[in-house]
């Protein structure tokens, strides 16, 4: 077949799509060292979804056309239109595989997996994977002493982002927390971000069409927001960073909110083309008065700490030398009192809001599952997926 004309159409990043599609060409050229089986090709499968770290889109891209290639063959799809960038850009990747063999583009998958999780680390991944099932993914830890069980957003790489993965491990460590020995659960982040919000890559890296991570999305994040809502005990946010998007607008369903003097909240939702999530559509106006919910919701201005703390979003700013100690202190000292009384007083606090709040929450969904199929915001995440490449 004639190597696809390449023509340097309107699109979110030509240089890095024109470097991918020269790499896919290498990919083309490859010739297998082996026949690899379909028991290799589905073990391969399985190894990136234990992939630690996020292999980044071009590599994605090829796994995505490899895949195509090994099981439907040459691409048979119609061409996305210009403004579908996230499919126009898988498509691109699989036709530029042209008539490369189902049988070895199945073994450049395997190769190329294998090349993304040396065997070293594949072993101690089976290793550490028993571990990981029963703690969810390494980028949540879950601790739990002196009354206190901490959750903590442990992806300081990618600034704490929320992985899908992530949102289940969380949800699933709340469900824990509800009925542990513990009297009191907080949130906390590591390294110098609080959490950057949703993972931005999240959609584009899933599989299915966007109309289905779309959906899948809106249904993980109304169980996610719910998990918040229906939490039983004292829940703290312990904010020891700048926090963006989601990571801010759970916070209206906290029970309590401690900052560094170093956090700063954001929320660009008009930015991304996105809405509000986690109940802030009702629950900002009601801490803070709709205007200037509306600067954080919908003109997307970062607050300070102490910002946040004169609108009613955080509880109390503590200076950065002295937040950990302070916080975890006092933290400690709240654990030991009586924890039935606590979360009966809780439960008398939001009893009367649960059911209001669970139908913002899924109000909120339906909306937001609408907004993430908008050129909007595909545009802004393509922008922000483009925005280093350094080619
Ligand atoms: C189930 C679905 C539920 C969906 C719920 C919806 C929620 C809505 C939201 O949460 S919207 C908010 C989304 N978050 C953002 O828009 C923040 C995006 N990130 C940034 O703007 C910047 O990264 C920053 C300001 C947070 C930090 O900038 P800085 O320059 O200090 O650092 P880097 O940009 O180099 O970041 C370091 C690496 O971390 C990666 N990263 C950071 N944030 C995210 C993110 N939200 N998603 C994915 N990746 C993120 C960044 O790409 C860098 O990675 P790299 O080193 O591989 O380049």
């Amino acid at each position: 077949m004639a190597a696809m004309t390449w023509r340097p159409a309107r699109c979110w990043c030509p240089s890095l799509l024109q470097v991918f599609r020269f790499q896919v060409a290498q990919v083309h050229l490859g010739r297998p060292t082996m026949r690899a089986s379909q028991q290799d090709f589905e073990n391969a499968m399985n190894q990136v979804k234990l992939l630690k770290k996020d292999p980044g889109n071009q590599v994605k891209l090829k796994l995505y056309a490899l895949y195509k290639q090994a099981t439907d063959g040459p691409c048979n799809m119609p061409k996305p239109g210009v403004f579908d960038l996230v499919n126009k850009a898988k498509w691109e990747a699989w036709n530029a595989l042209g008539s490369l063999p189902k049988e070895t583009a199945r073994q450049n998958y395997v190769d190329l997996v294998s090349s993304l999780s040396p065997s070293s680390e594949a072993s101690s991944q089976g290793k550490h994977e028993a571990d990981e099932k029963v703690q969810g993914s390494k980028d949540i830890v879950v601790t739990s002493e002196d009354g206190i069980t901490k959750i903590v957003l442990n992806r300081p790489t990618k600034k704490n982002a929320i992985t899908f993965q992530m949102y289940q491990d969380i949800i699933l460590a709340l469900k824990n927390a509800s009925t542990d020995s513990s009297a009191i659960t907080a949130f906390t982040g590591t390294g110098d971000y609080y959490c950057s919000g949703n993972d931005l890559t999240n959609f584009t890296s899933a599989s299915g069409g966007k109309e289905e991570a779309a959906s899948r999305g809106a249904v993980v994040l109304r169980e996610f927001v719910n998990s918040f809502i229906d939490f039983p005990k004292p829940l703290v946010a312990v904010v020891n960073g700048p926090a963006v998007g989601i990571s801010v607008t759970l916070l209206g369903l906290f029970d309590a909110v401690y900052a560094s003097d170093k956090a700063t909240f954001h929320t660009p939702f008009s930015h991304l083309g996105q809405s509000p999530e986690a109940c802030s559509s009702y629950t900002f106006p009601k801490i803070m008065g709709s205007a200037k919910a509306t600067e954080m919701l919908l003109f997307g201005k970062k607050l300070t700490a102490r910002e946040a703390w004169a609108q009613g979003l955080v509880t109390e700013v503590f200076p950065e030398s002295t937040f950990e100690n302070e916080v975890w202190t006092r933290l400690k000292a709240y654990a030991k009192l009586p924890p039935n009384s606590m979360r009966i007083s809780k439960e008398l606090i939001r009893k009367n809001e649960k059911e209001k709040l669970h139908a913002i929450n899924a109000e909120e969904c339906t909306t937001l599952q609408a907004r993430w199929l908008s050129e909007e915001c595909i545009n802004a995440l393509m922008n922000f997926m483009s925005r280093k490449a350094k080619l």
